[in-house]
Formats: C-alpha cells, structure tokens, sequence
C-alpha cells in the first residue's frame, strides 16, 4: 500500500504566439457591453480562470457552482488580466474596486466563445472532426487521430486523456475544455500549420457554451445512453443537449451511428446533412451479437463482423459501392462501433473535399477507398494504445483496468472480458462518483451482478459526498439484482480501493479475469477537493506481483 500524496493541478495550455491584439471597445460590442474611455485598450488573450490569467488578458468572471468569478478578479488583475467582462451580480460585486475597466454584459457566458474565437482568430481553415455521445469518445477520436495520421498528416487532439498540439502533450483537466481554452488550443495548432484536429465535446462542453463558435467539419455521434442526469434532468434533456452539435451552429455535416434509439432520433432531427452508421450494437440494451444485421437503410453498415484475437475484423460498406476491410486489435465489440465511425467521419471528410455535387462525390469514392484501405492495411490505425481502456494488466489472471462507469458501458466492458472457457470466473471493482448522477449507481450495482461473479464495491472519485453512502447506493442495486439469482453472486465491499483491487487479485486463480472500471487513465482521486495519487494500473499490477501473477509485457491484451 502507498502513502497518500497530495497531486498538483496541471498547468494552463498553450497560448497562440503570434495573434494580435484586439481592442476592448471591439470586444465590448461583440459581448453587448460597454467600454468607455477603455475602447482602444489592446487585449492579448482571454481567461475564465484567474489561475491561467497571462498578462494582456480578459478576465471573464462567471457565476459558478462554488463561487462567482468576480470573487477572483482581484487575482486576476495581479496576474496581468487589463480588464474584466462579468454579469450584473459581478458588475455589483466589484464596484469600483479594481484598477481595470469592469464591463458588465448580460450574459457573458454566451458571449466567452465568440470573444475567444475574436481574440485568437480560429482554427483558419484547418479540418476539425468533434465527436460526442455517452461513450466511445475518446476511443473514436484517438481512432480518428490515429487514422489521419496514417493518412500523412500532422493532427491535433483534445480530449479526456490528453491534449496533442502535434507532438507536443498537454495534460487534459476536462473532456472539453472551457472555450477560452478551446480556442486558444484550435489556434495553436493552426499556427503550427497542423492538417486537421480531433476533439472530444462532452455534453457538459455544449451546456456551458465550451465549443461556441466552433464549427466542426464533421461531427460524430456514437451513442446516448444514461450518465449525467444530475446535469440534464432526464435522458430527453441529455438528447437536446447532444442535438445542439448537430445544428450548422456548430457542424457543416455529420455522422451518427443509428445503433440506438437516440441516435435514430438525432439522424432525424439533425439540421445538417447527416450520413448514417449502423454497426449492428445495441447501446443500452443486451449486447448484439457480431451475425446480428445493421439496419439495412443506413449509409454506412458493418458486416461480416468476426473476432481476430482479442480484436475484431469487419468490412463497411458505404454510399456508392465505397467497401473497406477494417481490423482493431482493442477489445469489445464496442470498439468496433468506434474504429467504424472514426472511419467513416474521415471518409466523408474526404469525400466532401472532393468538391460539391453528387457527381463529385461518386467520382471521388474510389480514390478516397484506395487512399483509406491503404492506411489500413500499412498502418493498423486501430490498434492504437488508448490509456486505461481495456489496458491489459496482467495475463493470468487476465487483468485488465477500463473506464467504463456508466451503467451501458459496464455492461459491455464485462461482456468483452468475459472468458468462453468454461469454470473462469469474472471478478469486478469498481464504485461510482460523487456528485454526479447518483440514479445511476443502483443500476451499476444491478449490472456488475449480472455480468460478473465477484462483484467489489468500492470508491471511484467521491468528491465532496460522503464515500460511504455512494456505496451504499451502489451495493443496494447490487443486492437487490442478486436476490433475484438462483446462484448469488459474491458481493464485497472496500472503502480503500486499493483494498479492493487487492482483494480482487486474491481472490483470483490464474483462469479467471479481473475487471478494475471505472477510472482507467486516472492517476488520483478526488477526496473533498484534495487530490490523492491513486492509479489503478499500478495498484493493479502490485498487488499481481504481490501473489506471483505475471504482469502484462503488452498493454493490449493479445490473442
Ligand atoms: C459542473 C462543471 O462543469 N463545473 C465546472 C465549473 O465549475 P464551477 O461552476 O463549480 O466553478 P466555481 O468553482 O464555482 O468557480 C466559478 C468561476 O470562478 C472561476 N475561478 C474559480 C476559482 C479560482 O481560483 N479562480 C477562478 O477564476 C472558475 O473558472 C469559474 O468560472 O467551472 C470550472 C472552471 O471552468 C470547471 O473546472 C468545472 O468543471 C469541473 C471541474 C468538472 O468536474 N466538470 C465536469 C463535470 C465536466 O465538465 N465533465 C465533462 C465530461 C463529462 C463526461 O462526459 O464524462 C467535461 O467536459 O470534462
Ligand atoms: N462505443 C461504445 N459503446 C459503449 N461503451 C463504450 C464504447 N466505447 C467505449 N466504451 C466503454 O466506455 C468507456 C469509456 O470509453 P471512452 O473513454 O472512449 O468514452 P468517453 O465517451 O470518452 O467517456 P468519457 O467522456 O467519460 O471520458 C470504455 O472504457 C469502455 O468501457
């Protein structure tokens, strides 16, 4: 067992070397604001955050959760911030407290992106690929990224895990950075003369104006099942949210996967012309088998799905007889789903640079076909290393740490684990957090019981609740599913979760698999705002050398 150490937040991201200055009375009437006598003040950048202020910025102070931004003004200013744009309550705060101009607007929030678009200038015209839906996000864009990549260009990537300027990494504190962040970042990576770029946008990322003022070339849809009702209130309120990327507010066309019911329903409403994935999963419901047909109207359909490994192979067939043989060596059907849509995102990129018209189109499939399966076959670009998704740890046992922690992606991480020789068993850890939607931490009690034979229960990030009660919520689903089972499963709970993961290893003989979900790449905890180094891989691997189990030499896990 480890000491508990305190983790350092990381750094802000990079800053555009070369934009110019934009005048605070420009900015001012972009915002519906004043500026006075401070009209031709230069601005050189923009924060919503007084800790990555640079001097020459605006300081947007926003209400908050926790506090109003105008509590931090003050440390703005001493940071270098020359102004300050707020709302009427920050306007009152402040008064005339401070040696800058305070400009007061009605809704700066809804202002935040176009003064960052204003201030940094935009991505120019680099292609820019914006993915979202409950799950597969990451993966789809490191799949995207991988596959431009292939293809010869230099890309950008944000998203969970990491930033990618290029080559250059950048700790990621958000899915979707604020947008000041955002924009900052898609104009680096412009500067840097990069030929496309991958985000992730989260449905908190489209709530809270993120990637306003942000058109993506293509965006993606994966999928929309449970998470984050705290936020939305219910699955229709999570839906309208993800429906906002697919406007021409945000998007110039798209992809969405039809696999489920709230992807149908986004194929029909998007207001931007949308070509179809079906990839024969069913997100939400019991897994689909890999010989379960797509529907046979969509654009884009996968078949001849068939396992290679732990991997998968399968063909997608496209508009105007475009056909492609696809491999991932990641493991779960689910990834299948991913390697298709980042495919087909980049085709219809492709396909869309070949110039308007439908004519133009077909005549660009077959050299946009031989370009792709190219990269395919020369590149495997779906066989990339995502941290801490389906990241093998161990052999025998097979161990493995995901991000699964949601009640869909449980569900289908256990059945991608799950061992055909007969006698294994699946062992799985895994808590929920804090402060997000709690509805969901019965159900994943009730869905580690259904796919697992050892279920331990223990804390992911509790945030500020108290630990013990979101278990309780947890082990409740739990127990309630196993009353209902002729054979009960095992059920056990830690509060230390490297505890837990010890307890699993213990209880593991080298045919069974371990499943630590839930945190993946993470490597702390949050604890009532303190951050706790705490990374399940190494917790994992310890407590395997701990028992003599073999430790992974491969991060994937091979055939
Ligand atoms: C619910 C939510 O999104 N909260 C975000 C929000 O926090 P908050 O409203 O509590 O802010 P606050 O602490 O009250 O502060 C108010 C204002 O003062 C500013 N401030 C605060 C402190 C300070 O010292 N200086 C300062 O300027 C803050 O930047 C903020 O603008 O504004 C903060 C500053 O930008 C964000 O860091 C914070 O994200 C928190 C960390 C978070 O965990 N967000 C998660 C839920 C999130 O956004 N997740 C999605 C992915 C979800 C998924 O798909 O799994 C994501 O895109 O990452
Ligand atoms: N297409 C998919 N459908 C369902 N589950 C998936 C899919 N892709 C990945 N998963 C599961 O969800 C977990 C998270 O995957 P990933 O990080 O790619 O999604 P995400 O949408 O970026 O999640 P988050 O926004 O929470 O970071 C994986 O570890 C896996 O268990």
């Amino acid at each position: 067992m480890r000491d508990r150490v305190l983790v350092e937040q990381p750094a802000h991201p990079p800053r555009p070397v070369h934009h110019g200055a934009v005048a605070l009375g420009t900015i001012a009437a972009l915002a519906g604001a004043d500026a006075g006598a401070s009209a031709d003040m230069a601005v050189t950048g923009a924060s919503l955050d007084s800790r990555t202020v640079l001097p020459g910025d605006l300081y947007i102070a926003l209400p908050g959760a926790h506090a109003h931004g105008a509590a931090f003004a003050a440390s703005a200013v001493s940071a270098g911030a020359v102004a300050v744009l707020t709302d009427d309550a920050g306007t009152r705060q402040l008064g005339d407290a401070l040696p800058v101009p305070v400009l007061g607007c009605p809704d700066p929030r809804g202002a935040t992106g176009a003064v960052a678009a204003l201030i940094y200038g935009g991505a120019g015209d680099m292609p820019l690929f914006g993915v979202t839906g409950t799950n597969g996000k990451t993966t789809t864009t490191y799949f995207v990224n991988s596959l431009l990549r292939a293809l010869g260009k230099t890309t950008g990537l944000i998203g969970t895990i990491e930033i990618l300027a290029g080559d250059e990494p950048i700790p990621s504190k958000l899915t979707t950075p604020e947008s000041t962040d955002v924009h900052a970042l898609l104009a680096v990576m412009a500067e840097r003369g990069l030929g496309a770029a991958s985000m992730e946008v989260s449905s908190h990322a489209l709530a809270f104006g993120r990637v306003d003022s942000v058109v993506f070339d293509v965006a993606g849809f994966t999928n929309l099942t449970q998470d984050h009702l705290d936020l939305h209130g219910g699955m229709g309120g999570y839906y309208a949210t993800k429906a906002r990327l697919f406007t021409p507010e945000h998007a110039k066309r798209a992809v969405v996967t039809v696999d489920d019911p709230w992807g149908r329903r986004m194929a029909a409403e998007a207001t931007v012309p949308v070509r179809t994935l079906a990839t024969g999963q069913q997100a939400g419901t019991d897994q689909a088998g890999p010989d379960q047909a797509a529907p046979a109207d969509a654009d884009w359909r996968v078949s001849r799905m068939r396992r290679d490994g732990i991997g998968s192979r399968f063909e997608l067939h496209g508009p105007d007889g475009a056909f492609l043989a696809v491999h991932t060596g990641l493991a779960g059907d689910f990834n299948v789903s991913n390697a298709a849509l980042a495919l087909v995102m980049v085709a219809e990129q492709l396909l869309a640079d070949a110039g308007p018209g439908a004519a133009a189109r077909t005549d660009a499939v077959p050299a946009v076909q031989t370009a792709l399966q190219e990269a395919l076959d020369t590149h495997d670009p779906f066989t990339v290393d995502v941290p801490g998704r389906m990241q093998l740890v161990g052999t025998a046992p097979v161990a493995v740490v995901d991000f699964a922690h949601n009640p869909d992606a449980l569900k289908r991480a256990l059945v991608a684990v799950r061992s055909p020789e007969a006698g294994s068993q699946v062992i799985v850890v895994f808590g929920a957090t804090g402060e997000r939607d709690a509805t969901k931490r019965p159900i994943m009690g009730a869905v580690a019981v259904e796919g697992a034979d050892v279920v331990i229960i223990t804390d992911d990030d509790p945030h500020d609740e108290d630990p013990a009660a979101i278990r309780a919520d947890v082990l409740q689903g739990a127990v309630q599913a196993n009353e209902g089972r002729a054979r009960g499963r095992r059920i056990e709970e830690f509060d230390r979760r490297a505890d837990a993961i010890f307890r699993a290893v213990e209880l593991a003989g080298p045919g069974d698999t371990i499943l630590v979900a839930g945190r993946g790449h993470e490597v702390h905890q949050e604890v009532k705002g303190v951050n706790v180094a705490l990374d399940d891989r190494v917790e994992l691997r310890s407590a395997l050398d701990h028992f003599g189990f073999p430790a992974a030499t491969a991060s994937r896990i091979e055939s």
